[in-house]
């Protein structure tokens, strides 16, 4: 494709913006409207060129039948019981959503429970929130259209499978919390959002509210226990205690650090006005995520005074922090990632110890450790248990397995967890004997060591031949990248003989909160250069070579890649950015943007504002001027109801990369952009959109990459 192919976007010259003094061109904002003609004739345009590309490529076919083929195993998620009730999600491989079933036993005859793929014809209805009654006799829950983060609440009676009339609109962000008594549970909305909210407006997402519904009520007659008008970008996270006698309100506004409120609960009493609130963390300066309590002793997971993260207790009668307990200190090198209280007095603790997991048996009461459960290399990606029950449930799962669901009893008393299912793809001959994982630690830029798997054959170990390889990242918001089993790894490693490569770069959790830290606000350039030493040291050691190198990563990941092929576009052969974040001078001002400024920092400050401008995708395209200027092949992936990360961030970032390359002679990698319909931000994707993406994107390296033999 001659970049002088590609749609011309017009200019608006006119839009020029003054930030702490300088000056800023933003000649595309007219890419900000998704409802504008000019905007959709523009999507249009873009998907013409696109789509052919990728569609109409002979390989495309067969690419997405094996891909297909390879997705078509059944998979299991974790049971858990509510009431008298076994319930377990079951996809029996290319089903578009999972399916709940309902069992009296778990070795009884599995009952077909909720079923959301009988909600749409096209599979884009998915259930993305479940909450079940104390008693079990009520399943609140929550369904999304087209990927969008809003969703609406519906109510079903378990045991006649009926649903009540209570519908609860403008819903997001939300946990949906039951009081003990089942009459009714909490939630929040944006009562006040005005215009569509279907996931493809752009609206800021403002004054969320705390509201407790009744069952059987119309949601007009919901009561308004907690707003915080002085503080329109406050969020709630609420969870009622374990005993049922307190609403913990765990306050953010940005995407870390949260205070503590909470109100008393009276178990069966009727809640008709605001609670009264009462305050236990008043700033915003660390995490703090409730576990469980005993009375007034509230247990809480937090990184105060602890990057690895630790558990302390806080006396709700006696708040002051030199009363705190730490019940379960810092670990030097550990992170303690997750945790939940178990069979009334234990707590299983999900540690990461160099990103691979570690679980272990603590007692609620001292603390001390009681048993690690055996776990090979890979990742815990399921764990369920509550504090009433002495029955635990946790998925394994790593590079080569897709997933091992352990059971475990702590009536049998023996700590020795049982297989309860196994799952397993369908590739012929496919053996996790067959392949390579190796963790190596390489050093960053500034001398820092970085951990990253690679997988690939056996046959490549001695690394004769340099292999294709997919290098992925994220770096950011505390998110951590455990080694664990994808159908895309499997596809790469098998039709291209291929390397997988997953560098665990700085902005993630991996090391805690000197991670994130480390690759967040004015750190954030080393994440880049992570990324970008992960690709040198691959070539480097010859387990690739630049042009059979692709580099993938979603959202804050496709802001890498948007960063890394500014920045470096003589390191890869082909680079996909998903839903990136691309305009890092306008991301605070769509839907949920402005939580990020915890990661990306203020713009109202000049510091923050100096160092986005130096690093955001659309503010630093460049024309190649010479060929080793020139960009990668480029993909970039948006849809239309991603209300997450909007898509005139791609739109912008790609008007802009066209005008920056059409008229230079250097320019022959593809630079494409591909905007799905009735998709969003990634979340309830159904299974065919899922397929039709990746064979959009496997066709898409297969014509960039240099690939020597495709299976
Ligand atoms: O925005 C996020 N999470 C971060 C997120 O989704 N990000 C952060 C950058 C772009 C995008 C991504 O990487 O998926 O979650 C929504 C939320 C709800 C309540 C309070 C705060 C935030």
């Amino acid at each position: 494709i001659s970049p002088l192919q590609y749609p011309v976007a017009r200019r608006d010259e006119s839009v020029v913006e003054t930030h702490h003094g300088v000056e800023v061109n933003d000649v595309y904002r007219w890419l900000e409207d998704p409802d504008a003609e000019e905007t959709q004739k523009y999507v249009d345009q873009q998907n013409k060129i696109s789509q052919p590309f990728l569609e109409g490529c002979e390989a495309w076919k067969k690419i997405n039948e094996k891909f297909t083929k390879l997705w078509n195993y059944e998979t299991y998620y974790c049971p858990v019981k509510h009431g008298k009730y076994y319930y377990f999600e079951k996809n029996t491989g290319l089903q578009n959503q999972d399916v709940m079933y309902q069992q009296d036993a778990l070795d009884a005859e599995p009952r077909l429970f909720f079923d959301p793929n009988a909600l749409s014809e096209d599979g884009t209805i998915a259930l993305v929130e479940k909450s079940f009654s104390e008693d079990g006799q009520y399943m609140a829950y929550g369904l999304s259209a087209n990927g969008s983060d809003w969703f609406k609440i519906h109510i079903r009676n378990v045991e006649t499978g009926k649903d009540l009339e209570d519908v609860l609109e403008k819903v997001k962000f939300s946990e949906i919390s039951w009081t003990k008594d089942n009459r009714g549970f909490f939630y929040c909305c944006y009562p006040h959002q005005e215009g569509v909210t279907d996931g493809s407006e752009t609206q800021m997402n403002e004054n969320q509210k705390l509201y407790y519904h009744y069952l059987g009520q119309p949601q007009e007659k919901d009561v308004l226990i907690a707003e915080f008008p002085e503080e329109p970008t406050w969020q709630f996270q609420t969870v009622v205690s374990d005993c049922g006698k307190y609403l913990v309100m765990l306050i953010s506004k940005e995407c870390r650090d949260n205070l503590i409120y909470y109100a008393n609960l009276e178990p069966e009493a009727d809640i008709t006005s605001k609670l009264p609130i009462k305050k236990i963390i008043e700033k915003f300066e660390c995490d703090y995520e409730y576990i469980t309590n005993n009375g007034s002793k509230m247990y809480f997971r937090t990184n105060k005074n602890a990057s690895n993260y630790r558990i302390i207790m806080i006396d709700f009668e006696n708040p002051r922090e030199e009363n705190w307990q730490t019940l379960i200190p810092e670990h030097a090198t550990d992170v303690l990632d997750a945790v939940r209280c178990v069979n009334e007095d234990k707590l299983i603790i999900h540690y990461l110890h160099d990103v691979k997991s570690v679980l272990q048996l603590h007692s609620l009461q001292s603390g001390e450790l009681l048993h690690k459960f055996q776990l090979d290399m890979g990742s815990i990606v399921g764990l369920t248990g509550k504090r009433k029950s002495s029955e635990l449930f946790y998925q394994f799962s790593s590079f080569l397995t897709p997933g091992i669901i352990y059971h475990y009893d702590f009536k049998w008393n023996n700590f020795t967890a049982k297989v309860l299912r196994e799952i397993k793809i369908n590739l012929e001959g496919y053996s996790p004997s067959n392949y390579k994982v190796e963790q190596v630690f390489y050093e960053s830029k500034d001398a820092t060591k970085i951990p990253m798997f690679v997988v690939y054959k056996n046959s490549n170990s001695e690394k004769k031949t340099p292999r294709p390889c997919f290098l992925y990242g994220y770096g950011g918001f505390n998110c951590s990248i455990y080694p664990s089993f994808s159908v895309k790894d499997v596809m790469f490693l098998d039709t291209f003989d291929g390397v997988i490569a997953y560098p665990n770069i700085r902005g993630g959790g991996e090391y805690g909160e000197k991670w994130h830290n480390a690759g967040r606000l004015l750190n954030k350039q080393n994440v880049f250069n992570d990324f970008q030493a992960a690709a040198e040291f691959l070539i480097a050691n010859n387990y690739t070579t630049k042009d059979r190198l692709v580099i993938q990563g979603a959202s804050n990941g496709g802001l890498l890649i948007g960063a890394c092929i500014n920045q470096r576009p003589d390191l890869f052969g082909a680079a996909i950015a998903e839903v990136g974040v691309m305009d890092m001078l306008r991301f605070h001002k769509f839907t949920i943007g402005y939580a990020w400024c915890s990661d990306f920092g203020n713009l109202d400050e000049k510091e923050h504002f100096e160092n986005l401008i130096k690093y955001s995708p659309l503010h630093n395209v460049h024309t190649p001027k010479s060929p080793s200027e020139e960009y990668p092949s480029t993909l970039v992936l948006t849809a239309d109801h991603d209300d997450r990360v909007s898509p005139l961030h791609s739109l912008k970032f790609i008007a802009a990369l066209h005008e920056a390359v059409r008229n230079s002679e250097y320019q022959k990698n593809p630079i494409l952009l591909r905007v799905y319909s009735n998709a969003g931000h990634g979340s309830g994707k159904p299974t065919s959109k899922i397929i039709e993406e990746n064979a959009d994107i496997f066709t898409f390296m297969l014509r960039s990459l240099n690939i020597d033999k495709v299976h």
